[in-house]
């Protein structure tokens, strides 16, 4: 997979300024981002988020996923700890896109589940690859991650393509009654590693305005 740095800039967010990296995949011409903060190039692993695009979740507040939640978790984390890197993938729908996944909703709202929903419209479960995430980690000189997931196949998948994995953090949070049916699903049948009790609920205010 063959990606080319493109330019590098101060992002100030809540949490801390991150720096922001710009990279561009030669074949498809996506552009993917990485945010770092504090020195990652040091061997010491680096505590890790690698995070699929998720548009509603990730910029419209959207409760039928746990992707916003995780997002601004991670960031937060990684501010707490001073160092730390966010490799943003733009796999929006686990690869389908994100026409395809409010396609995917609508068979949800009547009655899909999340895997189901995709298969229904001719794709497989889950169609992402990470081996994009192997020349951006080079290009910053990250070596071995401390990988915020829940996602026992993105770290297979990660750790086959040569990426370091030290360490699995569970990142369990967002949990709401729009999303529970899409955790369940997640759990049962996409092999995610968490528990419904260890997530970190939705804050109330979220509920009260939306029951
Ligand atoms: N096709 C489809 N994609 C979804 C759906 N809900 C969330 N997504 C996408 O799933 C991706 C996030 O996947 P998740 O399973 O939430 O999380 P993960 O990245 O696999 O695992 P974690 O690292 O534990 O968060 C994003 O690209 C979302 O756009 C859905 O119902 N259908
Ligand atoms: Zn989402």
């Amino acid at each position: 997979m063959t990606i080319r740095f493109i330019a590098a800039s101060q992002l100030p967010t809540p949490w801390a300024t991150f720096m922001l990296h710009g990279f561009q995949e030669e074949s498809s011409g996506k552009e993917h981002v990485v945010l770092t903060l504090g020195d990652v190039t040091t061997p010491a692993p680096v505590l890790a988020r690698v995070h699929s695009e998720c548009l509603t979740g990730d910029a419209l507040f959207s409760m039928r996923c746990d992707c916003g939640y995780q997002l601004q978790e991670a960031l937060k984390r990684i501010a707490d700890e001073g160092r730390g890197a966010l490799l943003y993938l733009r796999q929006e729908g686990r690869g389908i896109g994100l026409l395809n996944k409010i396609r995917a909703y609508a068979l949800q709202d009547d009655g899909a589940d999340t895997v189901e929903a995709n298969e229904r419209l001719g794709f497989g479960a889950d169609q992402r690859r990470y081996d994009i995430c192997v020349p951006m980690l080079a290009h910053l000189g990250i070596q071995s991650l401390r990988l915020m997931t829940n996602n026992p196949r993105k770290v297979e998948a990660l750790s086959q393509d040569g990426v370091e994995i030290h360490e699995r953090l569970p990142i369990t949070t967002g949990r709401n009654p729009f999303n529970e049916h899409y955790l369940t699903t997640k759990v049962g049948k996409l092999d995610h590693m968490m528990d419904l009790d260890d997530f970190t609920p939705a804050s109330s205010v979220d509920i009260e305005r939306d029951a």
